[in-house]
């Protein structure tokens, strides 16, 4: 579904993101680990088509995206949820999810009950302004903004920083889920030991922009493994 292929990006003249290369098979749940500043978001937002690839190639379903603008990227099935969740704080839940239902045109969106059944919470709060939401609700209206448009593939920037231990396990149970009704293939950025183990199927671990290992299914388990690309 994804072939990233000796992509390179960064800021100007600075280069972050070196030769980086990732395949993402379709229906999968695959990490990106690392340390601070390594580089993860930096490429995830070089994936969305907000960061331009100086050098590689991004294959998405076939599709050659790597020029694609990033709002062609939603389009074409790439959902996004942000680093720090970025909602519309002055909208409510339910305009929210509207805002996401207008984003892929290649299959049809999902209905709000869909999405609300996953997160009931967001139900209860459904005429809520997103900004007064906790930091774990806002979590899962980014992430149910970006389900509802049905996406093909979904990209998470850590998802749950900053949220509390057991809303962090609901979210991940609840994109597992989601994983299986609809297939949704899963790539997400994180740092956050446990959740690493109970969402990933296979991690790809970075370092100084490129990756340098890959953690296979049998291993995720493994801490000491993955202690290896998490502490400094
Ligand atoms: N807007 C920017 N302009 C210039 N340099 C940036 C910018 N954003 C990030 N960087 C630099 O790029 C490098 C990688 O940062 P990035 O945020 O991609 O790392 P990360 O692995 O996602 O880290 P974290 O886990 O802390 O979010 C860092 O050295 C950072 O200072």
């Amino acid at each position: 579904m994804l072939k990233v292929e000796g992509v390179f990006s960064g800021y100007g003249k600075v280069v972050v993101v070196r030769d980086m290369s990732i395949t993402i098979e379709k229906g999968e749940i695959v990490s990106i680990i690392g340390r601070n500043g390594v580089g993860k978001s930096t490429f995830v937002k070089t994936l969305m088509g907000l960061l331009k690839t100086s050098k590689g190639k991004i294959t998405f379903n076939q599709q050659d995206i790597t020029r694609t603008k990033a709002d062609e990227r939603a389009k074409l099935g790439i959902g996004y949820v942000p680093q720090g969740h970025g909602v519309f704080p002055a909208l409510t839940v339910e305009e929210n999810l509207h805002m996401g239902k207008l984003i892929n045109k290649q299959k049809p969106s999902l209905n709000p009950e869909q999405v609300y059944d996953y997160f009931p919470k967001l139900k209860e709060r459904r005429k809520q302004k997103a900004g007064t939401l906790s930091g774990g609700e806002q979590a899962a209206l980014s992430i149910s903004r970006a389900i509802i448009g049905n996406p093909d593939l979904l990209v998470l920037d850590e998802p749950t920083e900053g949220i509390q231990p057991n809303i962090v396990y609901h979210i991940s149970d609840m994109i597992k889920q989601i994983n299986k009704d609809i297939g949704l293939t899963v790539l997400f950025v994180e740092q956050h030991m446990g959740l690493i183990q109970q969402m990933s199927e296979r991690c790809y671990a970075m370092d100084k922009g490129s990756i340098v290992g890959e953690v296979k299914h049998q291993d995720v388990a493994n801490y000491e493994i993955l202690k290896r690309y998490l502490t400094v």
